[in-house]
């Protein structure tokens, strides 16, 4: 496993001292998300399995991560926890500095639909609603009435304007995609989560879902957080960790490329093929960007 040090962003802090002492954010800017020493296990007993081992990640505002790791390595169970979708056995997460652990299911259910984003591989449209109406659904879960034009600018915005009225049945897999993009962004969510968003999409499609995303980090400062297997996907971030055994263990930037990137994930199925996992259960800090610390 190799350790690198990039060099930090101008107005950051160092990575190594971040990595030592997250420390609170700003009271001017939180964090959109932290994880501290997050756990996972499902079961119990002998059938017990740990899917994190105390994962501490930091994730700041305007940035693309992808995590990738080979299967089972506990991306998605990040990802769930990191959006409030599961709770972690120990540690806590912080979505804009609020730690959803303090929280009831209800403050947590209102958090979840106002301040953070998903999209799925299966995009998970309501089929009997048309494009409009699923844009707009996350505001009227939370009471609120789309502001008028607010929806339909929302469609423009990724390219479905002439779609409103489309039911996801009459769109393609790419409009499908852009359609939960926008509903998930309605809201500015503190953090847009995305679980292998082109994982049913083909090269061409998911380059332009790609584009999409890194436009809404790049003019919009939206904070992403994608799991993909796809290191061409990965290229797209400012950061790609790589998780194994639950923890992660190496970090690289994207603009490294997607060839360096599946070399990286190489290398580490590799390492990590039929062992029961060779990195410390105790614990694991990687932190700000282009930072490794296995
Ligand atoms: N609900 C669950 N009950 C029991 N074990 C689970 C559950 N969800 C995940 N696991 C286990 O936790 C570990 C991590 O799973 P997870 O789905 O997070 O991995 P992953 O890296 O996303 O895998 P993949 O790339 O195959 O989707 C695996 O060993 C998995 O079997």
């Amino acid at each position: 496993m190799t350790t690198e040090q990039t060099t930090p962003q101008a107005n950051e802090p160092a990575a190594e001292h971040l990595a030592e002492r997250p420390g609170p954010p700003t009271p001017a800017e939180p964090t959109p998300v932290e994880l501290r020493g997050v756990e996972k296990r499902y079961g119990e007993g002998e059938r017990a399995v740990t899917a994190l081992r105390g994962v501490s990640l930091r994730f700041v505002r305007g940035t693309m991560t992808a995590v990738m790791g080979p299967s089972g390595s506990g991306k998605s169970t990040l990802l769930h926890c990191a959006a409030g979708m599961e709770r972690p056995t120990r540690g806590s997460v912080l979505v804009d500095g609020v730690a959803l652990g303090d929280l009831s299911e209800d403050a947590l259910t209102v958090l979840r639909r106002e301040r953070i984003g998903f999209v799925f591989q299966s995009f998970n449209l309501v089929s009997a609603l048309t494009a409009a109406q699923n844009v707009e659904l996350p505001l009227r879960l939370a009471g609120r009435r789309a502001r008028p034009g607010e929806v339909v600018a929302a469609l423009e915005r990724f390219g479905l304007g002439g779609r409103a009225g489309h039911r996801p049945s009459e769109l393609s897999g790419g409009q499908q995609q852009r359609v939960a993009l926008a509903r998930a962004v309605i809201t500015r969510p503190a953090v847009l989560f995305a679980d292998e968003p082109t994982g049913a999409l083909d090269t061409h499609t998911s380059r332009g879902v790609l584009r999409l995303l890194r436009e809404l980090v790049d003019v919009h400062e939206q904070t992403i957080v994608m799991v993909t297997h796809d290191p061409a996907a990965a290229a797209y971030a400012d950061r790609v960790v790589l998780l194994a055994d639950g923890l992660p263990v190496s970090e690289l930037p994207g603009s490294d490329g997607a060839e360096a990137i599946a070399a990286r994930m190489a290398g580490l199925e590799e390492s990590t093929a039929g062992t029961a996992g060779p990195y410390p259960a105790s614990g694991s800090a990687v932190e700000g960007r282009g930072a490794v610390r296995p």
